[in-house]
């Protein structure tokens, strides 16, 4: 959803919420009855959120506008709205993808759709699976933005008694853990698909968590942002549970199933099959050796078998493991 968000007179808080749905009945069964009957069928939604259809009158107002559509579909979604957003909201991204064709992350496609500054922008991102946040289960979470007064204003706006945000003013080191999380999660899922233990996972998450930590640092990220929450965090989060799409995806390939039949099976996006190629691009353009994502690539683009692929990951040369390059 694209959603707008009004303030509270004190301004600290979201007085009413206005989630954007494409779809008439849902919007309808959220704003007469406090249910998303597709995404959340358990869940009572708070009454200060409602729907429309019409994205225009969602973010018309709005003192925040948080984008939560995939990755590949951001543009097109804020080229649509970018008039009906005022001067001076804040605009917030959940977004956990690379924009395939121009390499951009979600705060550069924010920047260039919208001509939002740096300062009204911020990034949320950490070991946050819907679903357990619906429910009410505690978590942390990293609201990243270059002025740390904007990271401050959205941290106060959503920290709640299971909601914790810290805030951090690494917007590319936030968004690349976010990114490519995702990716190793895939890998993670296929060892999963294919009956692999523990060791592998572990393995796999750890140097996934080092060419992560790679490409931040060379698209000018900060190194301890991959060892916080939504760099450790949230690979963690996504490579262990069963609620992730992007490990369920893997899983399903890991069994043999083609990359198209398990997108089609799934009713979500699964962020790292349509991200994987940009992230690879990007990792080339600037000569970051990442042989995990590289490997995934291969498999989505239907040039390696499954079965191949522990073998190429344990086959390279070996190295120290302090290496960078
Ligand atoms: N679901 C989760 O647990 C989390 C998701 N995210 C990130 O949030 C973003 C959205 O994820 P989800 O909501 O889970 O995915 P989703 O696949 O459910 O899509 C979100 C919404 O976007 C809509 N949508 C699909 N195609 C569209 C298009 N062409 N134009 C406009 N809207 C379109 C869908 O109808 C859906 O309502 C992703 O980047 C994801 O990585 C981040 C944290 C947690
Ligand atoms: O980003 C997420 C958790 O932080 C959600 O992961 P999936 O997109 O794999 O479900």
């Amino acid at each position: 959803a694209v959603m707008g968000s009004s303030t509270s007179p004190e301004g600290r808080r979201a007085d009413r919420i206005v989630l954007w749905s494409r779809r008439r009945e849902i919007a309808d069964a959220i704003t007469l009855g406090y249910r998303n009957p597709e995404y959340l069928p358990d869940i009572d939604l708070p009454e200060n959120i409602s729907a429309v259809t019409d994205i225009h009158q969602a973010v018309t107002d709005a003192a925040v506008v948080v984008v939560a559509v995939p990755a590949q579909h951001v543009r097109e979604t804020l080229t649509t709205v970018k008039d009906s957003i005022a001067e001076d909201a804040i605009v917030v991204s959940l977004v956990k993808g690379l924009e395939r064709g121009t390499g951009e992350r979600p705060s550069q496609v924010c920047a260039s759709a919208l001509g939002v500054p740096p300062e009204r922008f911020a990034v949320v991102s950490g070991p946050n699976l819907a679903l357990e946040i619906a429910r009410g289960e505690p978590t942390a979470t990293v609201v990243a933005s270059e002025s740390a007064e904007t990271a401050e204003a959205i941290a106060a706006m959503t920290a709640g008694r299971t909601f914790r945000p810290y805030t951090n003013t690494d917007v590319v080191g936030v968004e690349i853990g976010g990114i490519v999380k995702n990716v190793i999660a895939l890998a993670v899922g296929i060892c999963d698909g294919q009956g692999l233990g523990d060791n592998s996972k572990a393995s796999v998450i750890t140097r996934g968590l080092a060419e992560t930590t790679r490409l931040a640092i060379a698209v000018g990220g900060r190194p301890e942002t991959m060892a916080g929450l939504a760099g450790l965090g949230d690979l963690v989060a996504t490579c262990a549970s069963p609620l992730s799409r992007n490990r369920s995806a893997g899983r399903l390939i890991g069994t043999g199933m083609g990359v198209d039949e398990a997108v089609a099976s799934m009713k979500q996006t699964a962020e790292g099959i349509k991200s994987v190629s940009a992230v690879v691009d990007l990792a080339r353009r600037h000569d970051v050796e990442m042989p995990i994502s590289e490997a995934i690539n291969a498999v989505v683009s239907g040039r390696l078998e499954v079965a191949t692929l522990a073998d190429l990951l344990l086959s390279r040369n070996l190295k120290s493991e302090g290496h960078r390059a």
